[in-house]
């Protein structure tokens, strides 16, 4: 998907709500699990209930591949739905990639041509040749781990490597990279006081925000901090909203979350 379309949604629906579908079978109504595919049941009545609500959706990996082959089915039949039945909606593999040159192609190629996700999320940590195989795809986007929403932030991110912080080095170096308008970046909610330090370095990208709800980021700190012309945010919640309720309301109840978010963020767009 094109950048401009991702703004055009953003503006029609008043929000920039991105839904993380981290689909735990434990955590999911019980009446689900006599379904052939549970994690797909599960996640087309939660996009059914809230796509009206959000721009993007994340199904984040890890929670797929711990089901083996049938994890994966589940996964490639939720961006297939997506793609099909909501193809305005801009779509996010969290998969937190990146390996040597040829590894990190087919990386690409699995996320961005088989399975057709608008973007997947990409470890920064080996270096230009490891993610610029996935920044030669077009209309597809490079979300960089740049300051995670997590305590372990603190263990590299942001220690000083030649008088400046390394999450710092990643976003100067990055934007020097082969088709670095395919970038945008990964920073937490919970380290909204970092945001205009980041702005003044990348004052254009789209921002990955993920931390609001569950791990208690702040949503209007963020928009103050980090929001730009063209918005330049898409705030993740993953718990706070898909698992609001495990009865048999589960998706209205996702859709009553999702909605106060929206409303929030309706409100600052409105300023
Ligand atoms: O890349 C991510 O999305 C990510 C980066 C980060 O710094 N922190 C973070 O929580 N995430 C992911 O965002 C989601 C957050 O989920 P909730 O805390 O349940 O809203 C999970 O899928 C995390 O893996």
């Amino acid at each position: 998907m094109k950048i401009d379309q991702l703004i055009n949604e953003i503006r029609k629906k008043q929000s920039f709500l991105c839904i993380g579908l981290d689909v735990d079978l434990n955590k999911i109504p019980k009446h689900l699990l006599n379904e052939d595919d549970p994690i797909f049941a599960f996640n087309k009545a939660i996009i059914d209930a809230t796509h009206h609500l959000c721009v993007a959706y994340k199904p984040n990996t890890a929670f797929y591949e711990a089901y083996g082959i049938k994890g994966w089915q589940a996964l490639e039949r939720t961006i297939s739905y997506l793609n099909k039945e909501y193809p305005e909606i801009y779509t996010i593999a969290d998969a937190k990639r990146g390996d040597i040159g040829n590894t990190s192609t087919m990386y690409a190629k699995a996320f961005f041509e088989d399975l057709g996700f608008d973007s997947v999320t990409v470890a920064p940590y080996m270096g230009k040749d490891s993610v610029e195989p996935f920044l030669a795809f077009k209309d597809k986007h490079t979300i960089l781990l740049a300051l995670t929403s997590n305590q372990g932030a603190f263990d590299f991110q942001t220690k000083s490597l030649d008088g400046l912080e390394l999450y710092k080095h990643v976003l100067q170096t990055s934007i020097t990279w082969k088709n670095a308008q395919n970038l945008m970046y990964v920073i937490g909610a919970t380290k909204a006081e970092y945001l205009s330090e980041i702005r003044q370095i990348i004052p254009d990208n789209f921002l990955l925000v993920p931390g609001v709800g569950a791990q208690g980021g702040n949503l209007q700190e963020v928009c103050k901090y980090g929001m730009t012309e063209n918005v330049g945010l898409l705030i993740n919640s993953s718990r706070g909203i898909i698992y609001a309720s495990q009865e048999k309301d589960f998706a209205q109840s996702a859709a009553r979350k999702a909605e106060e978010l929206q409303q929030q963020m309706h409100l600052v767009l409105s300023k």
